[in-house]
């Protein structure tokens, strides 16, 4: 099966364009890296969305023996062969100095986003893969943004999407995502949790393939409350929400005590945890997994999977930044493709 997937470059003063260089460059191992998630490397088409001359710059500064190939208007690459990166250009606002942010190319990074998501809406590719961004500085250029996940609700018009995070035995689903902490316990509603609830269920069915899923649903406060001593969120707001959707036929475990809802005990009867925000969940998933997770949008028409990391702006240009999780993010875009295509075959 044919599978034609786009990555975005993202900021061009971090580590993205080096991870995809050392990906390109890597190629030979993309049998066996790729292996897990069942893609068929010798079908798989790979657009990359960047400057073909940043991409040049950055390759001869990491030394890397990289083909970077300029493709024209509408021209779809050839299947992926070591040591070529098939570019559709954007032209950066100014040229990139790595590790040194610059709001003049914020245009340039959005514009990327703005073609993978429109052309996997069209069908073009059937997943878009991010290498990081760096939200502070799109901000800077005086564009509000705080995260692919947002830009892509918004762009794909959907009505609620869900940030998770995946590596080798551990999911992480988060019910709120890039917020002010201030901002967290007024953000969850029961109304939220239900959307939530039922995208990651439906999504763990569809595009993991999991009959049943068991989902653990993190509390808010310590202890998930204790009782309603510390805190009645848990009381007032979850319990009824996961009634609710056992009721609907999304039975789900919680709340529990988030300290330890992630021991081990817990996690080998779990397809993912839920939970309530961003540094409840993703630092145990990072501890776990960085390197080797992806962050994947679930509740959208498109398939969306990213890095686990960010810009990482201290490493830009120096040979030092890992493509592990650039690799899993791929992995989890060829498997979710292949499902959804299934799906809709059948
Ligand atoms: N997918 C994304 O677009 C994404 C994800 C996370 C963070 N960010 C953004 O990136 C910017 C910087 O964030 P941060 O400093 O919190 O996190 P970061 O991931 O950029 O860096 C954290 C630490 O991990 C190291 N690191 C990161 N990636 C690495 C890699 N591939 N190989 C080896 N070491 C690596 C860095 O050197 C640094 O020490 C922020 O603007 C943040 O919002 C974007
Ligand atoms: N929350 C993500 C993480 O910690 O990896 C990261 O900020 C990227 O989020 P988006 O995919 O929404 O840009």
């Amino acid at each position: 099966m044919t599978l034609s997937l786009v990555i975005t470059a993202g900021e061009p003063a971090g580590i993205g364009p080096d991870v995809i260089l050392q990906l390109a460059s890597d190629w030979h191992q993309a049998e066996a890296k790729l292996a897990w998630s069942g893609a068929d490397i010798q079908q798989m088409r790979l657009t990359v969305l960047a400057d073909p001359a940043l991409m040049q710059r950055r390759a001869s500064q990491l030394g890397l023996t990289v083909d970077i190939v300029t493709l024209a208007d509408h021209e779809s690459p050839p299947v992926m062969r070591p040591g070529k990166l098939y570019v559709h250009p954007v032209s950066l606002y100014e040229q990139e100095t790595p590790g040194q942010l610059s709001p003049a190319n914020a245009g340039y990074v959005l514009k990327t986003l703005e073609i993978a998501t429109d052309g996997c809406l069209s069908g073009l590719w059937q997943a878009m893969v991010t290498a990081p961004v760096h939200k502070g500085v799109i901000n800077e250029a005086g564009v509000a943004f705080s995260g692919h996940t947002e830009f892509l609700q918004h762009r794909t018009a959907s009505e609620q999407v869900v940030m998770m995070l995946a590596t080798e035995g551990l999911r992480v689903a988060l019910v709120t995502t890039h917020l002010p902490l201030r901002a967290v316990a007024d953000a969850i509603t029961g109304e939220r949790i239900q959307q939530i609830g039922r995208i990651l269920y439906s999504s763990l069915q569809q595009d993991f393939a999991v009959e049943h899923p068991r989902i653990l649903v993190c509390g808010l406060n310590p202890h998930a409350g204790e009782d309603g001593h510390l805190g009645r969120e848990e009381i007032e707001v979850i319990n009824p929400a996961l009634q609710t959707l056992s009721e609907q036929g999304m039975p789900m475990t919680g709340p529990l005590p988030a300290d330890t809802l992630f021991a081990q005990h817990h996690l080998q009867h779990c397809d993912a945890a839920l939970a309530m925000y961003h540094d409840q969940g993703l630092p145990v998933l990072k501890h776990a997994g960085f390197g080797k997770a992806a962050n994947i949008t679930l509740g959208m028409p498109i398939v969306r999977t990213s890095v686990d990391h960010g810009t990482a702006l201290d490493l830009a240009g120096t040979g030092q930044a890992d493509d592990g999780s650039l690799w899993t993010a791929l992995g989890y875009a060829a498997l979710m493709a292949a499902a959804r295509q299934t799906n809709a075959n059948s």
